[in-house]
């Protein structure tokens, strides 16, 4: 007999859905993460917000992540998809927008044998100079160690290297998966096209 505390784990037959939110960095991923979970019984998890906090921790792993963000490089995948699991079977929650994750073929692949396929993967396009001045501008309060511009253009090249592939990786899984949508415009405009793309996930029903 299942037990209450297994009925909460990803693995139970509760319906999932799980939303990827991708794109380079400073393209606007939690901007429009925060708009989705006001409208949508969602739980957002940020794939960079989970590291930042294992490197708050300062753990052996924690030191390694913070090395290797400073570094606009990717943590080892075991690393991010241990966070996220760990994170998924704690909320008991059934819809998942996870943010900023899979960066790589690798990690889409493991996060599929491990979890499940997603839903929908929203690509977010930005070109880089924009983005660029958006991680500039964040970076005057954000904090973050890496939003600097000798980091930033590091994480570009990850992000052209490893991460956009992925997009393609998916159209290849399913040619209605990848949905892409400009966030150049400002984030009100780009929310009513996320919405029109949320809206044709099968059993998702917008809150307000
Ligand atoms: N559509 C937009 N237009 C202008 N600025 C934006 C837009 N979306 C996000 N921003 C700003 O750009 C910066 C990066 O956005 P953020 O959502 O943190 O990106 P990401 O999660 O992809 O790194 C933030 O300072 C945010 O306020
Ligand atoms: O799945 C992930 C997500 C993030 N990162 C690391 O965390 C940094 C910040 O990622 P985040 O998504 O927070 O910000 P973005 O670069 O998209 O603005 C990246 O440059 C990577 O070093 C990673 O290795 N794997």
């Amino acid at each position: 007999m299942a037990t209450s505390a297994s009925n909460k784990t990803p693995t139970s037959k509760t319906k999932r859905t799980v939303v990827f939110v991708l794109g380079g960095p400073g393209c606007g991923k939690g901007t429009q993460c925060e708009k989705i979970v006001k409208d949508f019984g969602f739980l957002h998890l940020s794939a960079g917000d989970l590291l930042r906090e294992e490197v708050k921790k300062g753990t052996p792993v924690g030191l390694n992540c913070d090395k290797l963000m400073k570094e606009g490089k990717l943590v080892p995948v075991e690393v991010t998809l241990g966070l996220i699991e760990k994170a998924m079977t704690a909320s008991g929650k059934s819809r998942f927008l996870i943010d900023g994750f899979p960066r790589a073929i690798d990690q889409a692949k493991a996060f599929e044998a491990k979890i499940c396929r997603p839903d929908k993967v929203l690509f977010l396009e930005c070109p880089k100079e924009v983005m660029e001045q958006r991680l500039l501008k964040r970076g005057e309060s954000s904090g973050r160690s890496d939003d600097n511009q000798a980091t930033i253009i590091k994480r570009f090249e990850t992000f052209q290297k490893e991460s956009m592939p992925v997009i393609g990786f998916y159209d290849g899984v399913d040619k209605n998966i990848v949905a892409k949508v400009s966030s150049v415009p400002p984030p009100n405009q780009v929310y009513e096209v996320v919405v029109s793309v949320l809206r044709n996930i099968p059993g998702l029903e917008v809150k307000a």
